[in-house]
Protein backbone atom coordinates (compact mmCIF):
# COMPACT_ATOMS: atom_id res chain seq x y z
CA UNK A 1 0.00 0.00 0.00
CA UNK A 2 3.06 2.45 0.96
CA UNK A 3 4.48 1.54 -2.34
CA UNK A 4 1.50 2.78 -4.15
CA UNK A 5 0.91 5.57 -1.89
CA UNK A 6 4.21 6.76 -3.11
CA UNK A 7 3.83 5.96 -6.91
CA UNK A 8 0.69 8.09 -6.69
CA UNK A 9 2.05 11.22 -4.47
CA UNK A 10 5.29 11.01 -6.87
CA UNK A 11 3.03 11.18 -10.42
CA UNK A 12 1.12 13.75 -8.58
CA UNK A 13 3.49 16.09 -8.09
CA UNK A 14 5.47 15.28 -11.15
CA UNK A 15 2.02 16.17 -12.96
CA UNK A 16 2.00 19.02 -11.19
CA UNK A 17 5.03 20.75 -12.31
CA UNK A 18 4.97 19.03 -15.53
CA UNK A 19 6.03 21.67 -18.12
CA UNK A 20 3.76 24.55 -19.64
CA UNK A 21 4.00 27.73 -21.14
CA UNK A 22 4.99 29.69 -18.43
CA UNK A 23 7.16 26.62 -16.47
CA UNK A 24 9.14 25.57 -19.76
CA UNK A 25 11.17 23.09 -17.62
CA UNK A 26 8.17 21.93 -14.86
CA UNK A 27 9.87 23.10 -12.17
CA UNK A 28 7.88 22.92 -8.54
CA UNK A 29 7.48 26.71 -8.99
CA UNK A 30 8.25 28.55 -12.20
CA UNK A 31 11.17 31.14 -12.17
CA UNK A 32 12.57 29.46 -8.99
CA UNK A 33 14.72 26.49 -8.89
CA UNK A 34 14.66 24.11 -5.67
CA UNK A 35 18.16 22.38 -5.69
CA UNK A 36 19.33 19.76 -2.88
CA UNK A 37 22.68 19.72 -1.98
CA UNK A 38 25.39 19.09 0.62
CA UNK A 39 26.71 21.73 3.56
CA UNK A 40 29.87 19.52 4.32
CA UNK A 41 31.55 18.65 0.82
CA UNK A 42 33.35 21.71 0.55
CA UNK A 43 35.13 23.20 -1.96
CA UNK A 44 31.75 21.29 -4.27
CA UNK A 45 29.31 22.23 -2.43
CA UNK A 46 29.04 23.91 1.06
CA UNK A 47 27.79 26.50 3.25
CA UNK A 48 29.81 29.15 4.27
CA UNK A 49 30.25 31.28 7.63
CA UNK A 50 27.26 32.89 6.91
CA UNK A 51 24.97 29.78 6.59
CA UNK A 52 25.60 30.65 2.47
CA UNK A 53 25.60 27.61 0.11
CA UNK A 54 28.95 27.89 -2.12
CA UNK A 55 31.77 26.24 -3.81
CA UNK A 56 32.47 24.98 -7.83
CA UNK A 57 29.59 23.02 -8.30
CA UNK A 58 27.11 25.87 -6.65
CA UNK A 59 28.89 28.75 -8.28
CA UNK A 60 28.75 26.46 -12.18
CA UNK A 61 24.93 25.43 -11.39
CA UNK A 62 23.96 29.45 -10.65
CA UNK A 63 25.86 30.48 -13.82
CA UNK A 64 23.94 27.64 -15.87
CA UNK A 65 20.73 28.40 -14.36
CA UNK A 66 20.93 31.96 -15.02
CA UNK A 67 21.92 31.24 -18.66
CA UNK A 68 18.28 29.28 -19.00
CA UNK A 69 16.64 32.35 -17.95
CA UNK A 70 16.31 31.32 -14.08
CA UNK A 71 17.69 33.67 -11.44
CA UNK A 72 16.20 32.69 -8.08
CA UNK A 73 17.92 29.80 -7.09
CA UNK A 74 17.56 27.85 -3.36
CA UNK A 75 19.99 25.44 -2.33
CA UNK A 76 19.15 23.17 0.42
CA UNK A 77 21.17 20.92 2.39
CA UNK A 78 20.55 17.47 3.56
CA UNK A 79 22.36 14.02 3.49
CA UNK A 80 23.19 12.18 0.20
CA UNK A 81 21.82 9.41 0.30
CA UNK A 82 18.11 11.39 0.03
CA UNK A 83 18.80 13.81 -2.68
CA UNK A 84 18.37 11.86 -5.85
CA UNK A 85 15.01 10.23 -4.47
CA UNK A 86 13.93 13.60 -3.58
CA UNK A 87 14.55 14.46 -7.01
CA UNK A 88 12.90 11.55 -8.70
CA UNK A 89 9.84 12.07 -6.52
CA UNK A 90 9.72 16.19 -7.20
CA UNK A 91 10.49 17.66 -3.99
CA UNK A 92 13.14 19.37 -5.52
CA UNK A 93 14.18 20.58 -9.50
CA UNK A 94 17.62 18.86 -9.17
CA UNK A 95 20.14 17.55 -7.30
CA UNK A 96 23.88 19.26 -7.22
CA UNK A 97 26.83 17.78 -5.07
CA UNK A 98 29.14 16.41 -7.55
CA UNK A 99 26.86 13.62 -8.35
CA UNK A 100 28.72 11.02 -10.29
CA UNK A 101 26.33 10.23 -13.38
CA UNK A 102 26.24 6.04 -13.50
CA UNK A 103 23.73 3.40 -15.23
CA UNK A 104 22.58 2.64 -11.92
CA UNK A 105 21.36 6.21 -11.20
CA UNK A 106 19.98 6.72 -13.99
CA UNK A 107 17.53 4.15 -12.90
CA UNK A 108 15.85 6.61 -10.75
CA UNK A 109 17.04 10.32 -12.40
CA UNK A 110 18.37 11.98 -15.24
CA UNK A 111 21.17 13.69 -15.52
CA UNK A 112 22.34 16.99 -17.25
CA UNK A 113 25.77 16.27 -19.22
CA UNK A 114 29.20 15.35 -17.12
CA UNK A 115 31.20 18.96 -15.59
CA UNK A 116 33.55 17.71 -13.79
CA UNK A 117 35.44 14.40 -13.73
CA UNK A 118 38.27 13.45 -10.74
CA UNK A 119 39.22 10.65 -8.44
CA UNK A 120 37.57 9.27 -4.81
CA UNK A 121 40.10 9.64 -2.08
CA UNK A 122 41.21 7.09 0.76
CA UNK A 123 41.86 9.34 3.39
CA UNK A 124 43.59 8.91 6.94
CA UNK A 125 45.53 10.21 9.45
CA UNK A 126 49.42 9.68 9.67
CA UNK A 127 49.63 6.79 12.46
CA UNK A 128 46.40 4.54 11.33
CA UNK A 129 48.53 2.24 9.33
CA UNK A 130 46.95 2.60 6.54
CA UNK A 131 49.22 3.19 4.13
CA UNK A 132 47.80 2.61 0.23
CA UNK A 133 44.57 0.09 -0.87
CA UNK A 134 46.27 -3.30 0.09
CA UNK A 135 46.82 -1.97 3.93
CA UNK A 136 43.20 -1.14 4.11
CA UNK A 137 42.58 -4.91 5.10
CA UNK A 138 41.55 -5.68 8.82
CA UNK A 139 41.26 -1.66 8.95
CA UNK A 140 38.12 0.66 9.53
CA UNK A 141 36.99 2.78 6.45
CA UNK A 142 34.01 5.24 6.90
CA UNK A 143 32.12 5.59 3.70
CA UNK A 144 29.00 7.95 3.18
CA UNK A 145 25.75 6.23 2.43
CA UNK A 146 24.61 6.00 -1.37
CA UNK A 147 27.83 7.53 -2.45
CA UNK A 148 29.98 5.89 -5.61
CA UNK A 149 32.67 5.39 -2.58
CA UNK A 150 30.24 3.15 -0.67
CA UNK A 151 29.84 1.20 -3.89
CA UNK A 152 33.16 0.95 -5.43
CA UNK A 153 34.20 -0.33 -0.95
CA UNK A 154 31.52 -2.71 -1.07
CA UNK A 155 33.11 -4.07 -4.22
CA UNK A 156 37.33 -3.62 -3.91
CA UNK A 157 37.80 -3.76 -0.22
CA UNK A 158 36.19 -6.90 1.01
CA UNK A 159 38.89 -7.37 4.07
CA UNK A 160 38.15 -3.90 5.11
CA UNK A 161 35.10 -3.51 7.63
CA UNK A 162 32.86 -0.44 6.22
CA UNK A 163 31.54 2.03 8.47
CA UNK A 164 28.25 3.81 7.05
CA UNK A 165 27.90 7.19 7.93
CA UNK A 166 25.18 9.91 6.52
CA UNK A 167 27.67 13.08 5.66
CA UNK A 168 31.68 13.81 5.35
CA UNK A 169 31.53 15.95 8.78
CA UNK A 170 30.79 13.06 10.92
CA UNK A 171 33.07 10.59 8.77
CA UNK A 172 35.32 12.99 9.50
CA UNK A 173 34.99 13.15 12.92
CA UNK A 174 34.47 9.56 14.12
CA UNK A 175 38.40 9.43 12.29
CA UNK A 176 39.94 12.38 14.32
CA UNK A 177 38.44 10.50 17.10
CA UNK A 178 39.70 6.99 16.73
CA UNK A 179 36.56 5.04 16.21
CA UNK A 180 37.49 4.38 12.23
CA UNK A 181 40.96 4.63 10.62
CA UNK A 182 39.88 6.19 7.42
CA UNK A 183 37.20 7.79 5.36
CA UNK A 184 36.35 7.30 1.55
CA UNK A 185 35.08 10.71 0.08
CA UNK A 186 35.75 12.90 -2.94
CA UNK A 187 39.40 14.04 -3.68
CA UNK A 188 39.03 17.79 -3.32
CA UNK A 189 36.91 17.46 -0.39
CA UNK A 190 39.77 15.02 0.58
CA UNK A 191 42.66 18.06 0.00
CA UNK A 192 39.96 20.36 1.91
CA UNK A 193 40.13 18.24 5.35
CA UNK A 194 43.99 17.12 5.12
CA UNK A 195 44.93 20.29 5.05
CA UNK A 196 42.57 20.97 8.52
CA UNK A 197 43.40 17.88 10.74
CA UNK A 198 47.15 17.21 8.55
CA UNK A 199 46.03 14.23 7.18
CA UNK A 200 47.30 12.47 3.94
CA UNK A 201 45.52 10.70 1.11
CA UNK A 202 46.64 6.85 1.00
CA UNK A 203 44.94 6.24 -2.62
CA UNK A 204 43.61 8.75 -5.16
CA UNK A 205 40.90 6.58 -7.42
CA UNK A 206 40.08 7.78 -11.00
CA UNK A 207 36.24 8.01 -11.26
CA UNK A 208 36.57 9.78 -14.94
CA UNK A 209 33.58 6.97 -15.62
CA UNK A 210 31.34 8.53 -13.67
CA UNK A 211 31.81 12.43 -13.97
CA UNK A 212 29.20 14.58 -11.98
CA UNK A 213 26.52 15.93 -13.45
CA UNK A 214 22.93 17.62 -12.43
CA UNK A 215 20.71 15.03 -11.10
CA UNK A 216 16.69 16.28 -12.34
CA UNK A 217 13.51 14.01 -12.39
CA UNK A 218 13.57 11.69 -15.39
CA UNK A 219 11.36 12.65 -18.40
CA UNK A 220 12.03 16.57 -18.24
CA UNK A 221 13.46 16.29 -21.81
CA UNK A 222 13.19 20.25 -22.11
CA UNK A 223 14.55 21.34 -18.94
CA UNK A 224 17.59 18.66 -19.69
CA UNK A 225 18.13 20.19 -23.14
CA UNK A 226 18.48 23.48 -21.74
CA UNK A 227 20.69 22.72 -19.09
CA UNK A 228 23.19 20.95 -21.64
CA UNK A 229 23.25 23.86 -23.69
CA UNK A 230 23.78 26.34 -21.50
CA UNK A 231 26.73 23.74 -19.88
CA UNK A 232 28.38 23.95 -23.35
CA UNK A 233 28.04 27.80 -23.32
CA UNK A 234 29.85 28.20 -20.04
CA UNK A 235 32.39 25.69 -21.12
CA UNK A 236 32.85 27.19 -24.73
CA UNK A 237 32.82 30.59 -22.88
CA UNK A 238 35.85 29.94 -19.86
CA UNK A 239 33.67 29.59 -17.49
CA UNK A 240 33.67 26.23 -16.48
CA UNK A 241 38.08 27.35 -16.59
CA UNK A 242 37.89 30.48 -14.30
CA UNK A 243 35.45 28.85 -11.47
CA UNK A 244 37.81 25.20 -11.94
CA UNK A 245 40.77 27.56 -11.08
CA UNK A 246 39.16 29.89 -8.59
CA UNK A 247 38.23 26.21 -6.44
CA UNK A 248 41.01 23.94 -6.86
CA UNK A 249 43.59 25.72 -7.71
CA UNK A 250 46.68 23.51 -8.42
CA UNK A 251 44.23 20.74 -9.05
CA UNK A 252 44.78 18.61 -12.57
CA UNK A 253 42.31 19.88 -15.16
CA UNK A 254 40.48 17.58 -17.23
CA UNK A 255 40.56 18.58 -20.57
CA UNK A 256 37.30 17.60 -21.94
CA UNK A 257 35.21 20.79 -20.67
CA UNK A 258 37.95 23.18 -21.65
CA UNK A 259 37.07 25.55 -24.46
CA UNK A 260 37.62 24.01 -27.69
CA UNK A 261 40.86 26.41 -28.49
CA UNK A 262 42.38 25.14 -25.34
CA UNK A 263 41.68 21.04 -25.56
CA UNK A 264 44.69 21.40 -28.98
CA UNK A 265 47.00 23.50 -27.17
CA UNK A 266 46.61 22.97 -23.39
CA UNK A 267 49.43 20.31 -22.47
N1 LIG B 1 29.30 14.83 -2.81
C1 LIG B 1 29.40 13.52 -2.56
O1 LIG B 1 29.54 13.03 -1.47
C2 LIG B 1 29.34 12.67 -3.83
C3 LIG B 1 30.32 11.56 -3.78
C4 LIG B 1 30.61 10.92 -5.13
N2 LIG B 1 31.19 11.89 -6.08
C5 LIG B 1 31.96 11.25 -7.13
C6 LIG B 1 32.26 12.24 -8.26
O2 LIG B 1 31.05 12.60 -8.88
O3 LIG B 1 32.90 13.41 -7.71
C7 LIG B 1 33.21 14.42 -8.70
C8 LIG B 1 34.17 13.83 -9.77
O4 LIG B 1 35.39 13.50 -9.19
C9 LIG B 1 33.53 12.57 -10.38
O5 LIG B 1 34.47 11.98 -11.28
C10 LIG B 1 33.21 11.57 -9.27
O6 LIG B 1 32.57 10.41 -9.82
C11 LIG B 1 29.33 10.27 -5.70
O7 LIG B 1 28.89 10.72 -6.77
O8 LIG B 1 28.81 9.33 -5.07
Amino acid sequence: LAASLLAAVSLFTNAASAASNDNPYGLIEPGHLRVASLGDAKPYTFTDANGQFTGFDVEFFTDVAHRIGINNVDFIGQDFAGILPAVANGQYDAGVAAIGITKAREQTVDFSSGYLAGYLTVLTSKTSGVKNVDTLAKHRLAVIQGTLQESYAVDHFKQTDLVRFPDNNAAISAMNNGTVDAVFLDYESAKTYADRYDLIHAADIPSFDAPAGFAIAKNKVAFKTALDKAIKSAMEDGTWKRLYEKWFPGSPMPKQYLPAADQTTQS
